[in-house]
């Protein structure tokens, strides 16, 4: 688990300060991946930075698993820093050896027998499938690979944080997914709570539970990215959900309807079931006015504008909203003079 709690943190630049972080406080739970997301130069790096022991901000605290990260020194700190791994922003990986030697960098240090090292090189290299690689040399990889050589290279002394700043930045679609596939799978298969920093939102749909929207060294939004995207106004729910705003849909007078809702919906019981069933259970006419339906993770989520025309409207929305449909309402009919 990584707690920050009120940190700042300045540099000096030609005479001028720069406020990278400005009290900035958050949480990411224990095995979750939290994506911190925002506008270059909003402070991203800085935060990944600190947690990783690499900058030192001027105030607050974080603790990785309850340890107080700016309170340690020497042999201490050394422990703590074994604990978070870092993939670091851009080609990080020495030329000079194969992708099996980068990933043994870190055990080298650490007391293993040769034999040893070479086993966890094994399961390092077939976590994160490049087995068949183990003898190439940075090179001769693909982008991608690189990246997953470095993903396994941060996970060689068993931390229990993973940061990885832009780990996919530069590379397409396809390969993205086979990194971030990797990120998910350090996740659900060791257990390790991971930190990504990126400015593309497809990982923090791909992979995310939680998400932090830095803005100006601030955090703007922070949650979990299912709940986040249901909160009006939420950047995260305007960027990862569909979009339903059509203005002249907006009021029920011009779109014929007694009631023009906005629902987001979550959940696979939900997205299949609940606008029909309000519509039989109620006698309603219920149409879909914009919207569609998309997946956070392995979560479906719909975002919908409805319309609803009959005596029941309210009484279903109503019951759409017990059974925790997210429900934002149109202004109420105005009849259109003649
Ligand atoms: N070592 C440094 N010296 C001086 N200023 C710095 C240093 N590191 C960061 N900054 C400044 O702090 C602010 C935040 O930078 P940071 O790299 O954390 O942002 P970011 O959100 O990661 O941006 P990007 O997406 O472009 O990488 C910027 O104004 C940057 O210029």
């Amino acid at each position: 688990m990584i707690t920050v709690e009120n940190i700042t943190k300045s540099f000096t630049q030609n005479g001028e300060t720069v406020v990278a972080l400005d009290d900035v406080s958050m949480e990411v739970s224990a095995g979750a991946v939290c994506g911190v997301v925002g506008p270059s130069g909003a402070g991203k790096s800085t935060l990944a930075r600190s947690i990783a022991l690499l900058d030192k901000p001027d105030r607050g605290s974080i603790r990785v698993d309850g340890v107080d990260l700016l309170s340690l020194d020497g042999k201490q700190l050394r422990a703590a820093r074994r604990q978070i791994g870092v993939v670091p922003q851009g080609d990080s990986l020495l030329r000079q050896r194969t992708a099996a030697g980068n990933v043994a960098l870190p055990l080298e240090a650490a007391n293993l027998s040769p034999q040893d090292r070479r086993s966890r090189v094994g399961e390092l290299l077939d976590l994160v499938g490049l087995t068949d690689k183990a003898t190439v040399y940075p090179d001769q990889l693909s982008g991608g690979q690189r990246q997953r050589v470095a993903v396994a290279r941060a996970l060689a002394a068993k931390p229990s944080v993973l940061l990885a700043d832009e780990p996919t930045s530069a590379l397409d679609p396809q390969t993205t997914d086979s990194v971030l596939t990797v990120l998910d799978r350090a996740r659900s298969e060791l257990g390790v709570t991971v930190l990504v920093v990126t400015h593309d939102m497809t990982v923090v749909r791909r992979i995310a539970d939680d998400v932090a929207v830095l803005d100006g060294g601030r955090v703007v939004e922070h949650g979990n990215v299912v709940d986040l995207v249901s909160e009006p106004g939420s950047y995260v729910g305007s960027t990862l959900l569909p979009q339903t705003d059509q203005a002249e849909q907006l009021k029920p007078s011009v779109s014929g309807h007694d009631v023009v809702a906005e629902v987001v919906l979550v959940g696979f019981a939900a997205v299949g079931a609940l606008l029909p069933e309000a519509s039989n259970r109620f006698g309603i006419d219920l149409s879909i006015l914009g919207g569609g339906l998309t997946r956070l993770g392995d979560t479906p989520v719909a975002k919908f504008r409805v319309g609803l025309t009959g005596e029941g409207s309210e009484s279903a929305l109503k019951w759409m909203i017990e059974r925790d449909a997210h429900v934002r309402r149109a202004p109420a009919k105005v009849e259109v003079a003649a």
